[in-house]
């Protein structure tokens, strides 16, 4: 195993490939962490916002639930009027008043709020209007003993601003009151012209359910109210419609109220629409903050078309909306990037970025620090087996390598009876050079004995120093000439250009050369053919030296 892990050729990036393991399996954790404490936010989030909405609902409910009273209080009322024929005090005021521009009848000062009504001419000049003299008795009985009841709906701990019923037959109450000037007709008018009166038509709610509507006046753009209305029916006949008024003040209050309750300050709580449109909001009396392009409005209309509660991220905004039961519309909860990092979540998910960043910072630093180990480890464990098998002043192989790599090569050449050859090599008279020019120019000499052996020998021969000034070469597929116009050239070259030591000094070198080669007598121990070279080298020095022997 160990020895398996020493010749992996690039340890270093063995060592990055296990720190970026580790590194992405911590951040794969951390993530995992996160996107668990993200879902919990979403959780929380989400049953916070569910329990507003349903406070809401609640609220709003419970003025529904007033609105249904007084509308069969009403029906009550045309079944059973009290008053039942002209003689009737208020029955005299309204006929003595029907005519005039503006009128209004009460019964009792003390306790009631007038009914006011318009004339005959304006109810005639308005389709949805009509004032049926057969039944207007009983809607006049109807709309006194509301007025009646209205007062005590401010005892109703509810959040409407105004109660009203307005009449088709050109007659209204309202919780709120009204002047008795031309003012009247105005306001008759304008309570026509709302999407409350309007959509509550047999046509337009066949169902007679409770219908939300948005209303702005467009000379008094400040009054802006949302409004419940239920029609008012009797034996098939449609008389009007009665109605409460929200005030997006009111709705602004209450939202700031309850949002405060649930400790939800650190964000915004908005009431939209059907239509998407922020009506009011916990922060202001409008919900202009609410900033949403047309894609996030689809994106939420998207998500609501199959949810009644839900949540979206919208660039660095957190979106979490519940869909109300009473009101046909929804409430939104708006979280920017730095609320959600100042709650118990955004404090969790700090700190788990800390520890990241952290044990990141860590990691590099081990990383570095066992990786720089690890080069230098290596470098020195290559270091050491280049020094095993190599001589380190000349770069040629040293004596013991040399041995083993000319032995492999005489046994692969033996099976096919390839030619192989051994040049054996010594400097002549070496020692006087040493003695003359000293050690340095000696070693020099060596040096370049070594660089034109190996400038001159084949890819395929090896070259090794066998001893002081004595060097042995090994040439595969060569045969006994071959090798000796080898030893030839390497001779010429050594003794044609002296080894310039410096500028003044130019040492002149010789050398003597061996060879013998499997070519001769079929012998592939290279042993015993580098011994007959050595014995062809003697001859050589013998012979007057800068020669090559190859023969006996
Ligand atoms: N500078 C240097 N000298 C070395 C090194 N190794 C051996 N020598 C010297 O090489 C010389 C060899 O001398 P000898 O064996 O007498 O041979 P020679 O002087 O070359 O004479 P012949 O071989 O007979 O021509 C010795 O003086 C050794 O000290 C070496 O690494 N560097």
């Amino acid at each position: 195993m160990f020895a398996k892990l020493t010749t992996i050729k690039n340890p270093q990036k063995l060592v990055t490939l296990c720190f970026t393991l580790v590194f992405f399996g911590a951040s794969l954790l951390m993530w995992r962490e996160g996107a668990m404490l993200e879902q919990a936010y979403i959780s929380d989030q989400r049953n916070t916002l569910d329990n507003i909405a349903s406070s809401l609902d609640k609220q709003l409910q419970h003025s529904v639930d007033i609105l249904f009273f007084y509308q069969q209080a009403m029906e009550f009322s045309l079944d059973t009027p009290f008053i039942t024929n002209n003689t009737h005090p208020g029955m005299k005021a309204f006929n003595r008043e029907r005519h005039k521009p503006w009128w209004s009848v009460s019964y009792d000062q003390r306790r009631t709020i007038p009914v006011f009504g318009v004339s005959e001419a304006f109810v005639e000049q308005h389709s949805d209007l009509m004032r049926n003299n057969n039944t207007i008795d009983r809607e006049l009985s109807a709309a006194l003993e509301l007025s009646y009841l209205l007062p005590l709906s401010r005892y109703a701990s509810t959040l409407q601003f105004n109660t009203w019923y307005i009449s088709r037959a050109g007659m209204f109450v309202s919780s709120n009151g009204h002047v008795l000037d031309k003012s009247l007709q105005t306001t008759f008018q304008r309570m026509l012209s709302r999407p409350s009166f309007a959509r509550q038509s047999l046509a337009n709610n066949p169902g007679r359910a409770v219908c939300w509507s948005y209303y702005q006046d467009k000379e008094n753009p400040e009054y802006q109210v949302v409004t419940a209305s239920i029609p008012l029916d009797y034996e098939g006949h449609w008389y009007g419609v009665i109605g409460m008024d929200f005030t997006l003040d009111v709705l602004h209050g209450y939202l700031k109220g309850i949002a405060e309750q649930h400790s939800t300050t650190d964000g915004a709580v908005y009431l939209l629409d059907s239509k998407l449109t922020a009506l009011t909001s916990s922060m202001g009396r409008h919900g202009e903050h609410l900033v949403m392009s047309p894609v996030d409005q689809a994106r939420l209309a998207q998500d609501m078309s199959s949810n009644t509660v839900g949540a979206l991220r919208m660039q660095n905004r957190f979106i979490t909306w519940a869909k109300l039961d009473s009101f046909d519309g929804v409430l939104i909860r708006e979280h920017n990037l730095y609320q959600g990092f100042q709650g118990d979540f955004g404090h969790i998910i700090m700190l788990l970025l800390f520890v990241w960043v952290m044990f990141t910072v860590l990691l590099t630093g081990t990383w570095y620090f066992i990786r720089r180990l690890v080069i230098n480890m290596s470098v020195m464990q290559n270091t050491l087996s280049w020094r095993a098998n190599y001589d380190t002043m000349t770069r040629l192989f040293n004596r013991g390598a040399f041995i083993d790599q000319a032995q492999q090569l005489s046994a692969s050449c033996r099976p096919n009876t390839q030619p192989f050859s051994v040049i054996q090599l010594d400097l002549d008279h070496f020692k006087s050079i040493n003695d003359t020019w000293g050690h340095q120019a000696g070693d020099k000499v060596l040096k370049h004995v070594a660089a034109v052996i190996s400038n001159t020998v084949r890819k395929q021969d090896i070259a090794g120093r066998v001893g002081g000034e004595e060097f042995c070469i090994v040439m595969p597929g060569a045969s006994i000439a071959d090798a000796t116009q080898a030893a030839e050239r390497i001779r010429e070259r050594l003794a044609s250009k002296p080894v310039v030591y410096s500028a003044e000094v130019l040492i002149a070198i010789s050398a003597s050369f061996g060879v013998s080669s499997s070519t001769e007598k079929g012998d592939y121990d290279f042993e015993h053919l580098q011994s007959v070279a050595d014995k062809r080298l003697y001859a050589a020095k013998e012979g007057g030296r800068n020669r090559v022997c190859a023969e006996d």
